[in-house]
């Protein structure tokens, strides 16, 4: 089946307010530590510290995009936001309410006004279910009923994502895994949320097929007036469809800045590390000599991080104060805030440090 990015232009939802100088998400502080249990008595034994204090905003009509390699906390991050795991610390406030521990009955209302997409078109959808029933079940879980009927909504729902309603009774095997993840889009739309979290939304998807998902959550994002948070590993996704970007590194934001600056000029080492490694698809500039940094070794285990900065590992400018203390994340720039003693394009925040033995070791580079 052909995938269309086609989107009705007679179906429109209300758009929502962007002027608000509130954010729609503040997070302060959010950590979630997975406990590590031992033998028979299960006694907490460590903890995985995946997302270990974060501090950002979500603003009303904006994309936060958020990056960052494996293993780095992005998806407990966005299921800490939607509120389907538990804060081990910190606050989530949505709409200027704390939501951070509020029980199931007083997510409800919650439930509506955030959605999340997941990255498995196929594995979020219920093989057994038809497309109408998986599109209708949010109005059934929250006793909606629309205007006009729920088929009729789900066939328009159907419709705004490039979806034919014709298909209603489809079930999920029949779609590509593009159509899919449509489908799961559609879902997500259901209710009109005010925020909608994608985790790593077209990974899944074959290369040829992501721009449309992508140019197809840009098209609704516009449309609707949604407020998007979107994980992805994908430096040219993120970049496409980010207003903001916030880089992870083993549980923290490391860098956190607008599109252009955060590209034009990044300032944490492991930002313009994960930038140089990313292919440049100019033909003109291939031949040029790009100076990528490649990173040696593993990002360290986030049971027991480094000391101090976390990056200093596996940093080729760190110095002792790197090793044994945590720079905050501090807003260098207009808009653009960085956790590191010894930023790129910026001042040296601790100028005359002793380099860390064999730190120059950590990174090899490779002109092209
Ligand atoms: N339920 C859990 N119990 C224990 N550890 C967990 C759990 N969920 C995630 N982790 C660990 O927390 C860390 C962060 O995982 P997370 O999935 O959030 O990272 P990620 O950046 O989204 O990576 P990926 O892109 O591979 O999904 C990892 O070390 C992971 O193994």
């Amino acid at each position: 089946m052909t995938d269309t990015n086609k989107t009705d232009p007679a179906v429109t939802l209300p758009a929502q307010a962007t002027d608000s100088p509130e954010p729609l998400l503040k997070v302060t502080g959010l950590t979630k530590h997975f406990p590590i249990t031992k033998g028979l008595l299960r006694r907490q034994a460590g903890a995985v510290k995946a997302v270990d204090g974060l501090d950002f905003d979500v603003r009303r009509g904006e994309t936060l995009g958020i990056v960052g390699e494996s293993g780095c906390g992005k998806s407990t991050m966005g299921r800490l936001i939607t509120r389907l795991l538990e804060p081990t610390g910190g606050t989530i406030e949505f709409e200027g309410k704390d939501i951070t521990h509020l029980g199931v009955a007083g997510m409800r209302p919650l439930r509506r006004d955030v959605q999340m997409i997941f990255q498995d078109p196929y594995g979020s959808l219920n093989p057994r279910h038809t497309v109408g029933t998986i599109v209708s079940a949010p109005f059934k879980l929250q006793n909606v009923n629309p205007e006009g009927g729920l088929k009729a909504e789900v066939q328009r729902l159907l419709s705004l994502v490039g979806l034919n309603p014709e298909h209603y009774n489809r079930y999920p095997h029949e779609f590509s895994g593009g159509q899919r993840q449509r489908i799961g889009i559609a879902r997500a739309l259901a209710l009109k949320p005010k925020l909608v979290v994608a985790d790593e939304p077209v990974s899944a998807l074959d290369v040829s097929i992501q721009a449309q998902v992508v140019n197809l959550l840009d098209d609704l994002q516009e449309e609707l007036g949604l407020t998007y948070v979107i994980i992805a590993h994908d430096l040219s996704v993120i970049r496409h469809v980010s207003d903001r970007i916030a880089v992870m590194y083993l549980g923290k934001i490391v860098e956190l800045a607008d599109n252009k600056s955060l590209y034009g000029e990044p300032m944490h080492p492991y930002t313009a590390a994960l930038m140089s490694a990313v292919p440049v698809p100019d033909p003109r500039r291939r031949g040029a000599k790009s100076g990528r940094i490649l990173l040696k070794g593993d990002v360290p285990s986030p049971i027991s991080p480094p000391s101090g900065c976390r990056f200093h590992t596996r940093c080729w400018k760190a110095t002792q104060i790197c090793a044994t203390q945590e720079p905050p994340l501090l807003a260098l720039k207009t808009g653009h805030q960085v956790a590191c003693h010894h930023p790129e394009n910026a001042p040296d925040q601790a100028p005359g440090d002793k380099p860390l033995p064999g730190a120059a070791d950590a990174v090899t580079t490779a002109t092209e």
